[in-house]
């Protein structure tokens, strides 16, 4: 592997600073406590099937498996979650395509700042030298779809198009969930709906090009998502979640067809923690290429999200303050996430 291109289905162009990733330097790396370990245990992840949802007779079993896990590790997969398969498979090939532009289509979308509707960065903006994590991303927000889909990259040709009608399948679903876990909360199906409608969908579509050395380096650093939930597509596996009941790292293993959820910040809060943020990272490999689409589902911009009052009495007291997606968006251009800063701890 002599330039950092790969084997991969969907190979990466070859453009200057992309082949820049293929530099191994000594200082490159994540110190030793923090690096992946290259096999670690797969983890038993609950996996809930959502075919039954509009079942009466199915429906509470289901919520049940929602409030588990989400109790658990604050993780979960799902199938049967009526995205289909070329939906899927679509927002994947564009997602690659994108990537694969020559550098300069992709430069206009660079931007540091946070407050961006759309942007793309990769983490060696800080110089080869530094690079601890191995990952370029495009950012773009997506509900309202008529709203961005106009600042959204014009190429690939299929770009507006697949990514769409991901976005959209996705963000129904995400209403779903919504309804699901406010039930499986015991605060009823309907406790935030109105909230999340008008809610924020942000979409981090993240590649991790392969990497000569993944053991010395990792795709995004330990953290947990602002978001009520995340729901999480990939091309291969990568994703590592932490068990918080002794501090490991667990692989999670590849489920055809299957999405995954995060449990996100915003979640912890309404459930006066009963739920916690799951904090996760991608961890590398040598021989593909790896996409990940994150569609991260919060309630608007300025929309406090609050712990539900009828979690709160004596023996729990309200452990939150209440914080809107732009509270997220001040937190993030003010600290590192890479330096172990965490929004979470910052509404306790
Ligand atoms: O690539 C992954 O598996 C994780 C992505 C992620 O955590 C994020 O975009 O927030
Ligand atoms: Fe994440």
């Amino acid at each position: 592997m002599e330039d950092g291109d790969t084997s991969s289905s969907f190979p990466i162009g070859k453009s200057a600073q992309e082949k820049g990733l293929s530099y191994v330097p000594d200082c490159y790396v994540v110190p030793p406590p923090q690096r992946s370990n290259l096999t670690p245990e797969t983890t038993n992840v609950p996996v809930v099937d959502l075919a039954g949802l509009h079942d009466p007779g199915e429906r509470s079993h289901i919520i049940k498996d929602i409030g588990s896990a989400s109790r658990g590790l604050g993780f979960f997969q799902i199938i049967n979650h009526g995205v289909c398969q070329s939906v899927l498979d679509g927002a994947l090939s564009s997602a690659f395509d994108f990537f694969n532009l020559p550098m300069e289509k992709k430069l206009e979308f660079m931007s540091n700042d946070v407050h961006k509707p759309v942007r793309y960065g990769t983490s060696l903006k800080d110089g080869i030298d530094k690079v601890q994590f191995w990952r370029i991303f495009l950012k773009h927000y997506a509900h309202p779809l008529k709203d961005w889909v106009e600042l959204w990259p014009k190429s690939p040709a299929n770009y507006r198009e697949n990514m769409g009608k991901y976005a959209t399948e996705v963000r129904k679903l995400a209403l779903e969930l919504t309804t699901a876990i406010t039930e499986s909360l015991g605060i009823g199906p309907t406790y935030l709906n109105n909230k999340m409608e008008e809610g924020m969908q942000v979409m981090a579509i993240n590649c991790y090009p392969a990497c000569p050395k993944p053991e010395l380096a990792l795709g995004l650093p330990p953290h947990s998502d602002y978001s009520c939930f995340t729901i999480l597509l990939q091309s291969s596996q990568g994703l590592e979640i932490m068990d918080r009941n002794d501090g490991t790292w667990r692989a999670v293993p590849e489920l055809d067809s299957a999405l995954q959820v995060h449990v996100g910040d915003h979640l912890e809060v309404l459930s006066n923690g009963l739920y916690k943020s799951v904090v996760h990272r991608a961890a590398l490999n040598t021989e593909k290429t790896r996409i990940s689409i994150a569609s991260l589902h919060s309630l608007g911009m300025d929309e406090k999200m609050e712990t539900a009052k009828e979690l709160i009495d004596e023996q729990h007291p309200k452990n939150y303050k209440g914080s809107s997606f732009r509270d997220f968006l001040n937190f993030l251009s003010a600290n590192d996430i890479a330096e172990g800063k965490s929004f979470i701890q910052t509404l306790n």
